[in-house]
């Protein structure tokens, strides 16, 4: 009993079976993990404290940013980052084994990242055929599972054509070799998630908004507070402020903790510079 009250609760973009649940299969084996449709669902399950942790694709090797995820956690919430998940992924096209034998489909069913991630797959084998966006891989799996008298086909892991019973018609389609995505494990509280098979290095994400009055070179200025204290910036991305067209905040990964002398001189500067920081705290990366 007292073992079951200490089950952490994850919520992760469902249903089972996407990336983003074999990531936070990776991060947390042996907890409770809770399926929601969409991204910031999950996120705002950790908000509410309906879970412990939410598990959250932030960026993909051939993509980029998920800028739904850095929107929100940029303008919604209040979260940190306590660990990052970076994952292997292998894209496969899949349909009911009803349709194994045909190779001309109504639809090609996936998550947005996982069209664009075969796009010239798809463009040199399946031309004429229309792609459908959906909220996950997995999702696109499941409805073609559950769909046999429609011809449509899904793209996703292997994981999704057992686990939904699809049958793999393509393997390997994504347009490189080195796809990989990086998963966000976030908090309400500030910590590292405890569990001992990460990398050495240790990373802080901070959001920097520049000052108001739009100044030239504050950019420069921001960049050079990280050089002259060779703090390594791993990721740097501007996204729009919302507040008008040319207002930005940057996204910025910094190789260092966020509590070392040099991160809180960084910490002042920026401040006497100012910039608002938001920081989503430090953290180490899971392969
Ligand atoms: O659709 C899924 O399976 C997800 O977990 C989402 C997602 C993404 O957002 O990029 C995760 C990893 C892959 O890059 C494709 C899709």
């Amino acid at each position: 009993m007292a073992e079951q009250q200490t089950k952490k609760r994850i919520s992760f973009l469902g249903p089972d079976a996407s990336f983003t649940h074999l990531a936070a299969l990776k991060a947390f084996p042996d907890s409770e993990l809770i399926a929601y449709t969409t991204i910031p669902e999950c996120i705002e399950a950790v908000a509410e404290d309906k879970v412990d942790y939410a598990v959250v694709p932030l960026e993909n090797a051939l993509e980029g940013s998920v800028p739904l995820t850095i929107d929100y956690l940029f303008h919604e919430v209040q979260l940190y980052v306590t660990a990052e998940v970076l994952s292997p992924i292998e894209q496969h096209l899949m349909v009911h084994p009803d349709n194994a034998e045909s190779d001309a489909f109504e639809a090609i069913y996936s998550h947005p990242h996982a069209l664009a991630q075969c796009h010239k797959f798809l463009y040199y084998t399946y031309k004429n055929t229309p792609l459908e966006q959906y909220s996950s891989t997995s999702a696109a799996a499941k409805m073609v599972s559950e769909l046999p008298e429609r011809n449509i086909a899904a793209i996703g892991n292997e994981f999704s054509a057992e686990k939904y019973g699809l049958h793999i018609v393509h393997r390997e389609i994504h347009d490189f070799h080195f796809n990989h995505t990086r998963f966000f494990v976030l908090s309400k509280t500030n910590h590292q998630l405890e569990n001992p098979a990460h990398n050495e290095e240790v990373k802080t994400t901070l959001m920097i908004s520049p000052p108001k009055d739009d100044r030239s070179g504050v950019l420069h200025q921001v960049l050079s507070v990280f050089a002259w204290r060779q703090l390594n910036l791993s990721k740097i991305e501007s996204r729009p402020l919302k507040t008008g067209l040319g207002n930005y905040f940057f996204i910025a990964d910094v190789m260092d903790d966020e509590m070392s002398p040099m991160m809180q001189g960084a910490f002042m500067e920026l401040a006497a510079l100012g910039c608002t920081v938001k920081t989503l705290g430090s953290y180490y990366t899971y392969e």
